[in-house]
Protein backbone atom coordinates (compact mmCIF):
# COMPACT_ATOMS: atom_id res chain seq x y z
CA UNK A 1 0.00 0.00 0.00
CA UNK A 2 1.46 3.30 -0.62
CA UNK A 3 2.22 5.96 1.94
CA UNK A 4 1.78 9.36 -0.21
CA UNK A 5 -1.32 10.74 0.07
CA UNK A 6 -2.78 9.99 -3.47
CA UNK A 7 -4.94 7.31 -4.65
CA UNK A 8 -1.87 5.09 -6.90
CA UNK A 9 -3.57 2.14 -8.95
CA UNK A 10 -2.07 -0.10 -5.98
CA UNK A 11 -3.70 1.70 -3.44
CA UNK A 12 -7.56 1.77 -6.12
CA UNK A 13 -6.57 -2.02 -6.41
CA UNK A 14 -5.93 -2.85 -2.42
CA UNK A 15 -9.26 -0.35 -1.12
CA UNK A 16 -11.19 -2.59 -3.67
CA UNK A 17 -10.21 -5.71 -2.81
CA UNK A 18 -11.04 -4.92 1.11
CA UNK A 19 -14.66 -3.58 0.04
CA UNK A 20 -14.90 -7.07 -2.01
CA UNK A 21 -14.35 -8.74 1.00
CA UNK A 22 -16.64 -7.28 2.85
CA UNK A 23 -15.04 -5.15 5.09
CA UNK A 24 -16.84 -1.76 6.63
CA UNK A 25 -15.61 1.69 5.71
CA UNK A 26 -13.98 2.26 9.04
CA UNK A 27 -11.61 -0.69 8.69
CA UNK A 28 -10.63 0.07 4.92
CA UNK A 29 -9.71 3.84 6.56
CA UNK A 30 -7.85 2.77 10.15
CA UNK A 31 -4.87 1.41 8.26
CA UNK A 32 -4.67 4.73 5.92
CA UNK A 33 -4.79 6.48 9.31
CA UNK A 34 -2.08 4.54 11.06
CA UNK A 35 0.22 5.27 7.72
CA UNK A 36 -0.18 9.09 8.72
CA UNK A 37 -3.00 9.81 6.38
CA UNK A 38 -5.60 12.61 8.28
CA UNK A 39 -8.42 11.07 8.34
CA UNK A 40 -11.01 13.14 6.07
CA UNK A 41 -7.92 12.63 3.84
CA UNK A 42 -8.76 9.17 3.63
CA UNK A 43 -12.38 9.09 3.45
CA UNK A 44 -12.28 11.07 0.43
CA UNK A 45 -10.23 8.34 -1.11
CA UNK A 46 -11.76 5.74 -0.22
CA UNK A 47 -15.41 7.87 -1.65
CA UNK A 48 -13.35 8.54 -4.64
CA UNK A 49 -12.35 4.79 -5.34
CA UNK A 50 -15.87 3.68 -4.90
CA UNK A 51 -17.26 6.04 -6.65
CA UNK A 52 -15.18 5.72 -9.70
CA UNK A 53 -15.38 2.20 -9.52
CA UNK A 54 -19.57 2.18 -9.35
CA UNK A 55 -19.16 4.76 -12.47
CA UNK A 56 -16.86 2.07 -14.24
CA UNK A 57 -19.39 -0.80 -13.00
CA UNK A 58 -22.35 1.30 -14.42
CA UNK A 59 -20.70 1.50 -17.67
CA UNK A 60 -19.39 -1.40 -18.40
CA UNK A 61 -22.96 -3.31 -17.15
CA UNK A 62 -25.36 -1.02 -19.48
CA UNK A 63 -26.51 0.99 -15.90
CA UNK A 64 -27.45 4.21 -15.81
CA UNK A 65 -24.46 6.33 -13.51
CA UNK A 66 -25.33 6.47 -9.93
CA UNK A 67 -25.86 10.27 -8.49
CA UNK A 68 -25.49 11.54 -5.05
CA UNK A 69 -28.40 10.95 -2.86
CA UNK A 70 -29.73 12.84 0.11
CA UNK A 71 -28.50 10.17 3.06
CA UNK A 72 -30.26 11.85 6.25
CA UNK A 73 -28.93 9.42 8.65
CA UNK A 74 -24.98 7.16 8.82
CA UNK A 75 -25.63 3.85 10.07
CA UNK A 76 -25.82 3.01 13.76
CA UNK A 77 -25.57 6.12 14.98
CA UNK A 78 -28.02 8.74 17.45
CA UNK A 79 -31.55 7.56 18.03
CA UNK A 80 -32.67 11.13 16.90
CA UNK A 81 -31.37 13.41 14.92
CA UNK A 82 -32.27 17.16 14.60
CA UNK A 83 -34.88 18.36 11.36
CA UNK A 84 -34.53 22.02 11.58
CA UNK A 85 -37.19 22.85 14.26
CA UNK A 86 -37.63 18.99 15.58
CA UNK A 87 -36.11 15.94 17.17
CA UNK A 88 -36.71 13.37 14.93
CA UNK A 89 -36.89 9.57 15.71
CA UNK A 90 -34.83 7.08 13.58
CA UNK A 91 -36.92 3.78 13.69
CA UNK A 92 -35.21 1.40 10.85
CA UNK A 93 -32.72 1.38 8.20
CA UNK A 94 -32.59 -0.63 5.22
CA UNK A 95 -29.55 -0.78 3.22
CA UNK A 96 -30.56 -1.51 -0.12
CA UNK A 97 -33.14 -0.66 -0.99
CA UNK A 98 -32.27 3.11 0.72
CA UNK A 99 -34.73 3.15 3.53
CA UNK A 100 -35.37 4.86 6.64
CA UNK A 101 -38.35 4.87 8.86
CA UNK A 102 -38.70 7.94 10.56
CA UNK A 103 -40.95 8.63 13.85
CA UNK A 104 -42.80 11.76 14.40
CA UNK A 105 -41.43 13.87 11.76
CA UNK A 106 -44.72 16.00 12.32
CA UNK A 107 -46.90 16.92 14.92
CA UNK A 108 -50.37 15.38 15.31
CA UNK A 109 -51.84 19.16 14.95
CA UNK A 110 -49.73 19.00 11.70
CA UNK A 111 -51.10 16.17 10.16
CA UNK A 112 -54.57 17.46 10.83
CA UNK A 113 -54.30 20.93 9.58
CA UNK A 114 -52.71 19.80 6.29
CA UNK A 115 -55.43 17.11 6.18
CA UNK A 116 -58.20 20.03 6.41
CA UNK A 117 -56.16 22.25 4.07
CA UNK A 118 -56.17 19.31 1.17
CA UNK A 119 -59.80 18.27 1.93
CA UNK A 120 -61.93 20.32 -0.51
CA UNK A 121 -58.99 20.36 -2.89
CA UNK A 122 -58.85 16.52 -4.05
CA UNK A 123 -59.62 15.05 -7.11
CA UNK A 124 -58.95 11.31 -8.42
CA UNK A 125 -55.03 10.67 -8.30
CA UNK A 126 -53.46 10.80 -12.09
CA UNK A 127 -49.82 9.19 -12.99
CA UNK A 128 -47.79 11.19 -15.43
CA UNK A 129 -48.23 9.28 -18.47
CA UNK A 130 -44.20 9.21 -19.38
CA UNK A 131 -45.56 7.51 -23.57
CA UNK A 132 -47.63 10.72 -24.24
CA UNK A 133 -47.08 13.41 -21.39
CA UNK A 134 -50.38 13.43 -20.35
CA UNK A 135 -52.01 12.86 -16.69
CA UNK A 136 -54.10 9.51 -16.52
CA UNK A 137 -56.40 8.18 -14.20
CA UNK A 138 -55.15 4.51 -13.94
CA UNK A 139 -56.68 1.58 -12.20
CA UNK A 140 -52.98 0.75 -10.44
CA UNK A 141 -53.45 4.19 -8.57
CA UNK A 142 -56.82 4.26 -6.84
CA UNK A 143 -56.18 7.23 -4.43
CA UNK A 144 -57.75 10.75 -4.57
CA UNK A 145 -55.05 13.43 -4.15
CA UNK A 146 -53.51 17.13 -4.00
CA UNK A 147 -50.66 19.46 -4.79
CA UNK A 148 -49.64 22.19 -3.33
CA UNK A 149 -47.08 24.70 -4.39
CA UNK A 150 -43.55 24.87 -2.58
CA UNK A 151 -43.96 27.08 0.48
CA UNK A 152 -47.84 28.16 -0.60
CA UNK A 153 -49.17 28.38 3.13
CA UNK A 154 -47.21 28.94 6.02
CA UNK A 155 -47.17 25.09 7.39
CA UNK A 156 -45.53 24.26 3.85
CA UNK A 157 -43.17 26.22 4.43
CA UNK A 158 -42.44 24.94 8.01
CA UNK A 159 -42.37 21.27 6.64
CA UNK A 160 -40.32 21.88 3.91
CA UNK A 161 -37.80 23.46 5.30
CA UNK A 162 -37.82 20.83 8.44
CA UNK A 163 -37.20 18.22 5.34
CA UNK A 164 -34.61 20.18 3.51
CA UNK A 165 -32.48 20.36 7.21
CA UNK A 166 -33.57 16.42 7.75
CA UNK A 167 -32.36 15.48 3.97
CA UNK A 168 -29.52 18.07 3.75
CA UNK A 169 -31.02 18.52 0.78
CA UNK A 170 -31.99 22.20 -0.84
CA UNK A 171 -35.34 23.49 -0.65
CA UNK A 172 -35.63 24.27 -4.13
CA UNK A 173 -34.71 20.51 -4.97
CA UNK A 174 -37.95 19.34 -3.97
CA UNK A 175 -41.48 19.51 -5.45
CA UNK A 176 -44.55 20.79 -4.00
CA UNK A 177 -45.98 18.84 -1.13
CA UNK A 178 -48.65 15.74 -2.59
CA UNK A 179 -51.71 14.74 -0.19
CA UNK A 180 -53.12 11.70 -0.54
CA UNK A 181 -56.37 9.95 0.40
CA UNK A 182 -57.34 6.60 -0.05
CA UNK A 183 -60.70 5.10 1.15
CA UNK A 184 -60.74 1.77 2.17
CA UNK A 185 -60.01 -0.71 -0.70
CA UNK A 186 -57.84 1.99 -2.63
CA UNK A 187 -54.64 1.44 -3.06
CA UNK A 188 -50.90 2.24 -5.02
CA UNK A 189 -49.80 -0.69 -6.45
CA UNK A 190 -46.33 -1.55 -6.54
CA UNK A 191 -44.18 1.43 -9.26
CA UNK A 192 -40.98 3.28 -9.51
CA UNK A 193 -41.42 6.84 -8.41
CA UNK A 194 -38.23 7.99 -10.89
CA UNK A 195 -39.35 8.89 -14.33
CA UNK A 196 -38.24 6.29 -16.99
CA UNK A 197 -35.42 7.01 -18.89
CA UNK A 198 -36.43 5.07 -21.63
CA UNK A 199 -40.13 6.70 -21.91
CA UNK A 200 -40.68 9.90 -24.65
CA UNK A 201 -42.27 12.20 -22.02
CA UNK A 202 -39.32 12.14 -19.78
CA UNK A 203 -37.10 14.24 -21.26
CA UNK A 204 -39.54 17.16 -20.67
CA UNK A 205 -39.94 16.13 -17.17
CA UNK A 206 -36.66 16.47 -16.80
CA UNK A 207 -35.76 19.57 -17.92
CA UNK A 208 -37.97 21.01 -14.26
CA UNK A 209 -34.83 19.71 -11.47
CA UNK A 210 -33.72 16.51 -13.60
CA UNK A 211 -34.65 13.10 -12.00
CA UNK A 212 -36.14 12.20 -8.64
CA UNK A 213 -33.65 10.55 -6.77
CA UNK A 214 -35.72 10.47 -2.89
CA UNK A 215 -39.31 10.33 -1.82
CA UNK A 216 -40.43 10.78 1.38
CA UNK A 217 -44.14 9.48 2.44
CA UNK A 218 -45.54 11.46 5.59
CA UNK A 219 -48.53 9.50 6.95
CA UNK A 220 -51.12 12.00 8.11
CA UNK A 221 -53.46 9.29 10.11
CA UNK A 222 -53.12 5.93 11.43
CA UNK A 223 -55.39 3.55 9.53
CA UNK A 224 -56.83 1.13 11.81
CA UNK A 225 -55.86 -1.98 9.26
CA UNK A 226 -53.86 -2.38 6.32
CA UNK A 227 -52.03 0.96 4.20
CA UNK A 228 -48.88 -0.15 4.41
CA UNK A 229 -45.95 1.11 2.19
CA UNK A 230 -44.54 -2.20 0.88
CA UNK A 231 -41.41 -2.48 -0.81
CA UNK A 232 -41.83 -5.82 -2.62
CA UNK A 233 -38.13 -6.45 -3.31
CA UNK A 234 -37.35 -6.22 -0.12
CA UNK A 235 -39.94 -8.14 1.48
CA UNK A 236 -40.52 -4.98 3.90
CA UNK A 237 -43.18 -3.14 5.13
CA UNK A 238 -43.69 0.01 6.74
CA UNK A 239 -46.77 0.76 9.11
CA UNK A 240 -48.47 3.43 8.58
CA UNK A 241 -48.77 5.15 11.85
CA UNK A 242 -49.93 9.46 12.22
CA UNK A 243 -46.45 12.12 12.19
CA UNK A 244 -44.30 8.78 11.08
CA UNK A 245 -42.69 8.63 7.96
CA UNK A 246 -40.63 6.55 5.41
CA UNK A 247 -37.72 8.10 3.16
CA UNK A 248 -36.20 6.12 0.44
CA UNK A 249 -33.89 7.37 -1.65
CA UNK A 250 -32.54 5.81 -5.66
CA UNK A 251 -29.47 6.81 -7.08
CA UNK A 252 -30.31 5.77 -10.46
CA UNK A 253 -33.66 5.59 -12.37
CA UNK A 254 -32.78 1.75 -12.63
CA UNK A 255 -34.99 -1.24 -10.91
CA UNK A 256 -31.52 -2.78 -9.46
CA UNK A 257 -32.07 0.24 -7.16
CA UNK A 258 -35.37 -1.99 -5.57
CA UNK A 259 -37.08 0.99 -4.91
CA UNK A 260 -39.73 -0.56 -5.73
CA UNK A 261 -42.50 -0.01 -3.43
CA UNK A 262 -46.33 0.75 -3.20
CA UNK A 263 -49.91 2.08 -0.93
CA UNK A 264 -51.23 -1.71 0.37
CA UNK A 265 -55.19 -1.67 0.03
CA UNK A 266 -56.66 0.12 3.10
CA UNK A 267 -58.89 -2.50 4.61
CA UNK A 268 -60.46 -0.62 7.67
CA UNK A 269 -60.84 3.07 7.68
CA UNK A 270 -59.05 5.64 5.50
CA UNK A 271 -55.37 6.58 4.87
CA UNK A 272 -54.05 10.03 4.13
CA UNK A 273 -50.27 10.80 3.47
CA UNK A 274 -48.02 13.59 2.36
CA UNK A 275 -45.31 12.95 -0.38
CA UNK A 276 -42.41 14.84 -1.02
CA UNK A 277 -40.33 14.24 -4.10
CA UNK A 278 -36.64 15.43 -3.95
CA UNK A 279 -35.05 16.46 -7.18
CA UNK A 280 -31.26 16.44 -8.45
CA UNK A 281 -31.17 20.03 -9.18
CA UNK A 282 -33.67 23.32 -8.32
CA UNK A 283 -37.37 22.35 -9.27
CA UNK A 284 -39.03 25.64 -10.21
O1 LIG B 1 -49.24 5.64 0.06
C1 LIG B 1 -48.14 5.14 0.16
O2 LIG B 1 -47.82 4.46 1.15
C2 LIG B 1 -47.12 5.33 -0.94
C3 LIG B 1 -47.31 6.57 -1.73
C4 LIG B 1 -46.44 6.64 -2.93
O3 LIG B 1 -45.80 5.71 -3.31
C5 LIG B 1 -46.31 7.90 -3.71
O4 LIG B 1 -46.98 8.88 -3.36
O5 LIG B 1 -45.52 7.90 -4.68
FE1 LIG C 1 -44.39 6.27 -4.95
Amino acid sequence: MSTTQQITAELDGWILEQVRAGQPPEAVIAPLVEQGWREQVAIDAVETVMRRHLERHARDSGLPVPVRVPAPVGWNGASAIRAGDRDVHVLAHLVHPQVVVLGGLLADDECDALVELARTRLSRSATLNLETGSDDVHGDRTSQGMFFRRGENALCARIEARIAALTEWPLENGEGLQVLRYGIGAEYKPHYDYFDPDKPGTARTLERGGQRVASLVMYLNTPPRGGATTFPDAHFEVAAVKGNAVFFSYDRPHPITRSLHGGAPVLQGEKWVATKWLRERQHD
